[in-house]
């Protein structure tokens, strides 16, 4: 880079946390390194103009304020796999790549998490604590032993899997939920695979949470849930703080309920001092195992992430494409203007399937892993469907993984698929299956391993018939560059699935006085609507109630459990909103609550 005197100007990195020297040397060599610990966030935002990359760990808050100051930024580098301390859509919306090293720590995660499993089955802090006092504590300090017990694991994705195998090793029973695990790949490491977080832990005797932060893992653990352990069981969250809700955590502690806890995260990081909140009555209970968020802290694990994010912030600022974007274009420029809009709406499509219509906890609607992707019309006409291929699975993976959905991309989309057991059967048809105004339409089809269904199969309008009961359909199109999703299920709408969209999707019988009931609910709550859709039951012979439409919480849907099952004959629609910002399980709790409601998705597009 030239400035204006024609001097060379150096690209500036500003480093505000400790990472790993290996890393920065490679940077040195051609960029101006800052590193500045402890800067408040005043501080980052008065001096962030100056840098073209922002290099963070997880206690760094990078916000939009912090992005949209960042004049000169093109890349943020999270030197480890969690980017939930990274605004991604701000970042996205701004044109600045964020990447992050989604195996460099894996291993120094779950090896924490075996550290933490064994040194509070054995009291290994309070024996070291007692000890070095001077004490001599044989008998009040005797634990248990793992070999024989069973394991339960939350999310069985790469730490998971990891802690998985280890636990095997010493002799556990392990047993898993995660909806949209691979059963190839668990029963290849000897996990059983249980459909319900709520079938998992009556069985666990130790239970370690494995998933990102994420607006349905979030509180995933709270008192319900930590009720149905075993009197005696103990709990261990390497993950993120607040999937455990802490006050539930704290209670449970107290009563006796769970003989134990270990926590290596927090909702708030470091937690506060003040002796009288949660957080730090969990810190000094006995019974608690505390490190400061330390998964990741190995000296191997730091160099890992270290290197590897600094040579992607350098193949960003030469221009070239990084190998674990978690924002990265899935199409080549020359490819830009006749694909973006497909793979935005297929992209689209994906993350709607997965969080509209598959839920953790419930066991009417589990993720289907065999799709029917089906291009009508004008599409069908493409040499190559690859980006859309991509497009589907980086739509699918990311709302469940804040490290799958990152580096999708055409040439590794199909393998990522596969390490998922995910499988996609493409067809074509040129001329469109259905009366369609649309030069192109795009149908996704969600299914169980049977036979795939064929364009026309999907086109009868005879869904009900033919078993629908398994499957779900999503269509879409474009329209003036823009994409629609034209069908859920058998209800027909038409909205634009819009970048950072928060919808709550509500699953209601076609009454008056729906809407009011809802909207004053959301109002009381704060939540302001933007827009609103009605989406009516309008593929013919199929406008029955179908179990499985919307989530299905078991303990959220109070609404059906009160005897507001869908009967014969009755009318119903999907309420599809626009609302803005985040929309929590209370509030969603309330609406099943309300007269008619049957279900609540919320989907963050
Ligand atoms: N304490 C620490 O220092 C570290 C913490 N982490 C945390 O661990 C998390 C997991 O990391 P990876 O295994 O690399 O991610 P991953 O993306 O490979 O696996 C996450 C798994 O969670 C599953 N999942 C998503 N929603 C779920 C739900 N509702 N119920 C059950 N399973 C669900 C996904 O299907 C996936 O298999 C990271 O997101 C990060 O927050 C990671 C490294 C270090
Ligand atoms: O990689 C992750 O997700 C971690 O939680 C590690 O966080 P850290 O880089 O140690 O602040």
């Amino acid at each position: 880079m030239n400035g204006t005197n024609g001097t060379e100007v150096r690209p500036k990195v500003l480093v505000p946390e400790k990472l790993s020297p290996d890393g920065l040397a490679l940077l040195r060599k051609t960029l101006d390194v800052d590193e500045k610990k402890g800067l408040t966030p005043e501080q980052l935002i008065e001096i962030i103009p100056e840098y073209d990359a922002l290099l963070v760990r997880s206690e760094t808050k990078v916000t939009e304020a912090l992005l949209q100051a960042g004049k000169k930024l093109k890349v943020v580098a999270r030197a480890g796999v969690g980017v939930d301390n990274v605004s991604v859509p701000a970042a996205t919306k701004l044109g600045i790549v964020v990447v992050n090293s989604p195996q460099g720590n894996i291993q120094a995660a779950a090896e924490h998490t075996i550290a933490l499993l064994m040194s509070m089955a054995r009291n290994i802090p309070d024996g070291c604590a007692s000890t070095k006092a001077g004490k001599w504590e044989r008998s009040r300090l005797v634990g248990v032993e793992v070999k024989g017990k069973t394991l339960g694991i939350i999310g069985l994705g790469k730490v998971g899997l990891i802690v998985a195998r280890m636990a095997r090793g010493l002799g556990m029973n392990v047993t898993a939920s995660d909806p949209y695990a691979s059963p190839q790949v668990a029963a290849a490491n000897n996990v059983t695979l249980v459909p319900t977080l709520q079938e998992l832990l009556p069985l666990v005797d130790f239970l370690t949470i494995h998933t990102p932060m994420l607006a349905s893992t979030k509180g995933m653990m709270s008192t319900n849930e930590i009720n149905l352990m075993k009197p005696g069981a103990r709990i261990l969250n390497v993950a993120r703080g607040g999937i455990i809700d802490e006050i539930a955590l704290l209670d449970a502690l107290n009563s006796g309920h769970l003989a134990g806890a270990a926590i290596d995260v927090f909702s708030s990081e470091p937690p506060t001092k003040d002796a009288e909140s949660t957080a730090a009555k969990l810190v000094a209970h006995p019974r608690c195992v505390a490190t400061p968020h330390l998964g990741a802290s190995t000296v191997e694990a730091q160099e890992n992430v270290s290197i590897d994010v600094c040579e992607q912030v350098l193949d960003i600022l030469s221009g070239a494409l990084p190998r674990s974007a978690v924002n990265a274009p899935i199409i080549l420029p020359a490819e830009y203007k006749t694909l973006q809009p497909f793979v935005k709406l297929v992209e689209k499509i994906g993350s709607i399937y997965m969080q509209h219509f598959t839920s953790s906890s419930t066991t009417t609607s589990p993720f289907r892993n065999h799709f029917d992707l089906i291009y009508e019309g004008d599409l069908a006409s493409m040499s190559s469907t690859k980006p859309l291929f991509a497009a589907l699975i980086k739509g699918l993976l990311s709302p469940i993984s804040d490290s799958a959905g990152l580096n999708i991309n055409i040439v590794n989309a199909e393998a990522l698929a596969k390490e998922r057991g995910i499988f996609v059967n493409e067809q074509k048809s040129r001329d469109p299956s259905g009366p369609s105004p649309y030069s192109s339409l795009v149908t996704l089809v969600a299914r169980p391993p049977s036979r795939p269904n064929s364009v026309t199969r999907i086109a009868a309008e005879d869904l009900a018939s033919k078993g629908s009961k398994s499957q779900h359909i999503i269509s879409g199109y474009i329209s003036d560059n823009r994409p629609f999703i034209s069908r859920l299920d058998r209800f027909s709408t038409s909205f634009v699935p819009a970048d950072g969209a928060t919808l709550l999707i509500c699953h209601n019988y076609d009454a008056p006085g729906k809407i009011g009931v809802v909207g004053s609910i959301l109002g009381r709550e704060g939540v302001n609507i933007n827009y609103m859709s009605v989406a009516p039951a309008s593929f013919p012979g199929d406008n029955k109630f179908l179990p499985g439409s919307g989530v299905h919480t078991p303990s959220l849907s109070g609404g059906e459990a009160d005897g507001q099952k869908m009967r014969e004959g009755q009318k119903e629609a999907l309420m599809i909103l626009n609302v803005d910002g985040g929309v929590g399980q209370d509030v969603v709790r309330e609406l099943i609550g309300a007269g008619g409601v049957l279900s609540v998705s919320v989907v963050s597009l």
